[in-house]
């Protein structure tokens, strides 16, 4: 193993530096390597700096990657540590995603200020959120809500909340988990009737192909499941991109050398909905969310994709 310094690129939010950190403890440990062996670069993106629109309308997911891959092609960082749900599906040629580390909690929570549970908020109560999908679940069960847009990191939204902005809203438990904060959830979502997002919970590493050092480092944290369940969900993703103002959720789940799916795209209102589950070997993740994405496409008809949009 090479001694030489490891940067390791993330975002400047607290939820990202936390990641970052729990990159280079868990490649400290496997690698038997000082803290001193690695630095944590911190890059701002665009995604990072407009905070006063729905992530769809200015542009999507590429916003928070672009300039960490830009980092990555100068050689000013080694790996780009990333949330994968924040991942576009296609990656710019030379670079890769490696390594996926072991899954968190897949779960979203509610977050509620007067009361506990979303069922529980008044007819007509605000609910704070930026994510396409969690609007259309939370309306599928609750019509009556009123969605605000809602972004910011983590920390802002409690704030709001605190403040009466809005009466509730939504989070992933992976995120709070990650902050120490998953005490302020007042419901645990069942994904049942709240799947998450694809690639939720998960935190993968990209690097430059070709990059033999850090391939011979990442390796050894690389958790094959999650592996296996991303490829499918990024693959599902692959086949419905070009609609990302459709909301869409999915998860997958490896259990020995089995892999199941389930996917679900709806429409913002949370009025309609297509669902599609999938099964077979661990080894066909890819295949198994490609087949699930095409098939759901076909059961949903493009119209469905631009009638309301
Ligand atoms: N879009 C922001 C984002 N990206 C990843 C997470 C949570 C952590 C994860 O899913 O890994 C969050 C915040 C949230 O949705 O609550």
């Amino acid at each position: 193993m090479q001694t030489d310094l490891v940067r390791i690129g993330t975002r400047g939010s607290a939820l990202a530096l936390a990641q970052a950190e729990e990159t280079r403890t868990r490649l400290m440990a496997v690698h038997n390597l000082p803290e001193e062996a690695f630095e944590i670069v911190v890059i701002s993106t665009t995604g990072d700096r407009i905070l006063d629109r729905a992530l769809a309308e200015v542009g999507g997911k590429g916003l928070f990657t672009k300039e960490l891959e830009e980092a990555l092609y100068d050689g000013r960082i080694d790996i780009a540590v990333h949330s994968s749900k924040d991942m576009p599906t296609y990656l710019p040629e030379g670079l890769e995603i490696s390594c996926f580390l072991e899954r968190e909690d897949v779960r979203d929570v509610f977050i509620g200020g007067s009361v506990q549970r979303l069922m529980d908020l008044p007819k007509g109560a605000k609910l704070g959120t930026s994510s396409l999908r969690r609007q259309a679940l939370a309306l599928s069960l609750r019509p009556d809500l009123d969605v605000q847009v809602f972004r910011g990191n983590v920390q802002t939204r409690l704030r709001k909340l605190e403040e009466g902005v809005v009466e509730g809203t939504m989070l992933a438990l992976a995120g709070l988990k990650r902050l120490k904060l998953e005490h302020v959830a007042t419901e645990i979502m069942d994904p049942e009737d709240f799947p998450p997002a694809l690639g939720q919970g998960a935190i993968c590493i990209e690097n430059r192909i070709g990059d033999e050092r850090i391939a011979r480092l990442l390796a050894p944290i690389h958790h094959a499941a999650t592996g296996a369940e991303l490829e499918c969900e990024r693959a599902f993703l692959g086949t419905l991109d070009g609609s990302c103002r459709t909301p869409i959720a999915g998860l997958a789940r490896v259990s020995g050398d089995r892999i199941s799916f389930r996917g679900m795209i709806l429409t913002p209102d949370g009025g309609r909905r297509h669902e599609i589950t999938a099964e077979g070997p661990a080894a066909d993740a890819r295949q198994i969310g490609a087949e699930a994405g095409a098939r759901i496409r076909e059961m949903a008809g493009e119209d469905f994709f631009t009638s309301w949009s």
